[in-house]
């Protein structure tokens, strides 16, 4: 559902409000609210069963929320209600993008073959959606053009070029993590969301993917991520919001989180008033 304009502050891209979501009895997301900032990376952390999945999967549509309000601002100011929209239209209309903790990619596919099925709606509306309309108008030979421009910027930016005529499933892992990226990227979002993108990957592979995803936001698109590998998100975030129990804990800059005695607790599984207790006897070396 569209808003319109609003109120909204400008660099606000997405404002979660009061989410919850609840399976049964059990309250897996409990009055949960953030907010991620337009341009920057945004990370979604905390320990295992937190409900981090169950946030992402409500903002792209694949849950309905129980209660609460997940509002979309894009850049010209218009705004959408996530959870009345349904997935497709999340991607299609919000410009909302995601990549699964799962890879998914067409295996026999090329590389550059990925990245052009992912255009496929623009190509289809450019051919108004006949036959003849693929096989002469010019604004379909036009929108061809593009999309293989496109393809080519992002086989470049995720350093795969070489890769292009290589059926996808043939690449090392690392390699078709930043394909996921490149193809999400090639549907044109203002909000990428990745589903813990460095699991699994080498230091190499890992500093390939930071420097992919620092790329993509020096070009004005917003990331939000979920990810256990904390040396990647305290290199690359410029926000961490940390959950546990489906409640909000910590938000704030990477070093604020990193210092916080109740993130501390949480992943140490302790109560908040050992976690000095522990402190000093890390700074001793007892521990
Ligand atoms: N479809 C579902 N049906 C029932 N319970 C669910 C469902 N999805 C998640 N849960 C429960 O909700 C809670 C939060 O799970 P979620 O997967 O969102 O946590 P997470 O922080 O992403 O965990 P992890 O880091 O292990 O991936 C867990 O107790 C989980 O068992």
């Amino acid at each position: 559902m569209t808003l319109g304009t609003n109120s909204m502050n400008k660099d606000t891209i997405l404002k979660v409000d009061h989410l919850s979501m609840k399976f049964g009895g059990l309250m897996a997301i409990n009055d949960f609210s953030f907010e991620a900032r337009r341009g920057e990376i945004t990370a979604l952390i905390g320990p295992n069963g937190a409900g981090k999945t169950t946030v992402f999967n409500c903002i792209t549509g694949f849950y309905k929320p129980t209660m609460g309000m997940i509002t979309l601002q894009q850049k010209d100011g218009h705004t959408y209600l996530l959870e009345r929209l349904r997935d497709f239209e999340i991607t299609k209309i919000a410009k909302v993008s995601r990549t699964f903790q799962n890879i998914r990619l067409f295996s026999g596919l090329t590389v550059l073959e990925n990245l052009l099925v992912a255009q496929h709606n623009a190509l289809m509306k450019a051919s108004g959606y006949t036959v003849l309309g693929l096989l002469g108008l010019p604004a379909y030979t036009k929108a061809s053009a593009a999309a293989i421009d496109k393809a080519r910027y992002w086989l470049d930016k995720a350093n795969l070029t070489e890769r292009a005529d290589d059926p996808a499933g043939d690449l090392p892992y690392g390699a078709q993590r930043r394909l996921e990226i490149a193809r999400a990227m090639c549907t044109g979002p203002e909000l990428l969301c990745l589903d813990e993108p460095a699991a699994g990957l080498n230091p190499r592979e890992s500093a390939a993917l930071n420097a992919l995803l620092h790329s993509i936001r020096d070009e004005g698109v917003s990331i939000l991520l979920i990810e256990h590998d904390m040396s990647v998100v305290m290199e690359i975030s410029d926000h961490v919001v940390v959950l546990e129990y489906g409640q909000k804990i910590s938000d704030g800059t990477p070093d604020h989180v990193k210092n916080d005695p109740k993130v501390i607790a949480a992943y140490l599984g302790v109560e908040d008033d050992e976690v000095e207790e522990i402190e000093d006897q890390l700074d001793e070396g007892r521990i």
